[in-house]
């Protein structure tokens, strides 16, 4: 799979006091890391996508967010992104998804997360939604639980990049005294049975040393599936690449996939988001 090394390879733990909680630890090869820096940052940020600057009138109808920041060296518009939404919208008010309020899922990241769900045995895995949130070194996320999505058995899959984050999780109470992990560029959490719906929040941000998206080695691009050769020519190119290597090296970006509907579930009612099976 492109961007990935071999599967023989990867570093898979649960986390014995979180059942539940396993931690890939970096899969990605460099030039995985690159393609979905440039596809969070370049692409996913653009209309139709939702993002948290749409009521704020910075980016005009026929401009594009990060095409703006380039242009112009803006880094107060750079900072003003925070999330984007995928697929089913998340609605941050109601918390509930609605069959109106739904774009379309990109397919590098379904076949991207198709992929690590069925290398950790979820064969039936489809992703439906997406956040992606976009963090600063003075960021944080608070305690929450994500408990929207109709199959609370499909589990969740998080893929970080740029810098380190303490990420804790703790159990279905918020008295539970939570578990810290450190999430590095690459790492992939996969929240998954008790932990499906445990409180989990990011407190804090580290600066690293470490580039995880350097160097490019040759061998990795070979074989490159003709859908993912433009954003590839950007990530090989290091003067290219340049803004978005800046980017991740004081941010982090978190990708955030959900499975909403049931198995043979075909779409939600409208009204209530009850489902229609
Ligand atoms: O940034 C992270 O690692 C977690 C993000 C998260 O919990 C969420 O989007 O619901
Ligand atoms: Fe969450």
């Amino acid at each position: 799979m492109f961007g990935f090394k071999h599967p023989k390879t990867w570093e898979v733990f649960e986390i014995v006091e979180r059942p539940g909680l396993i931690i890939i630890k970096n899969p990605f090869t460099s030039i995985g890391q690159r393609y979905w820096t440039v596809k969070c940052l370049e692409e996913y940020s653009k209309k139709p996508n939702k993002t948290n600057i749409d009521t704020l009138n910075l980016v005009p109808e026929n401009k594009e967010w990060w095409e703006m920041c380039q242009n112009n060296n803006n880094v107060l518009l750079l900072k003003k992104l925070r999330w984007v939404t995928l697929g089913y919208h998340h609605n941050w008010d109601t918390k509930v998804y609605n069959e109106q309020d739904k774009g379309k899922f990109p397919k590098d990241l379904t076949d991207m997360t198709v992929f690590v769900a069925s290398t950790l045995g979820y064969t039936n895995f489809n992703p439906e939604a997406a956040i992606i949130n976009y963090y600063h070194m003075d960021s944080t996320l608070s305690g929450h639980t994500d408990h929207s999505e109709k199959d609370l058995e499909a589990p969740l899959f998080s893929f970080s990049f740029g810098q380190t984050a303490i990420f804790l999780l703790g159990g279905k109470s918020k008295d539970d005294k939570p578990t810290p992990v450190f999430l590095r560029s690459g790492d992939i959490v996969v929240m998954s049975k008790e932990s499906r719906l445990a409180y989990h929040g990011v407190p804090k941000i580290l600066q690293i040393d470490s580039r995880y998206w350097d160097p490019i080695d040759e061998n990795d691009l070979c074989y490159i599936g003709k859908d993912y050769r433009d954003v590839v020519n950007i990530c090989k190119d290091e003067s290219l690449w340049k803004p978005f290597g800046n980017y991740l090296s004081h941010s982090r970006i978190n990708i955030n996939v959900r499975q909403v509907l049931s198995r043979g579930q075909k779409r939600l009612n409208s009204e209530n988001a009850e489902e229609v099976t």
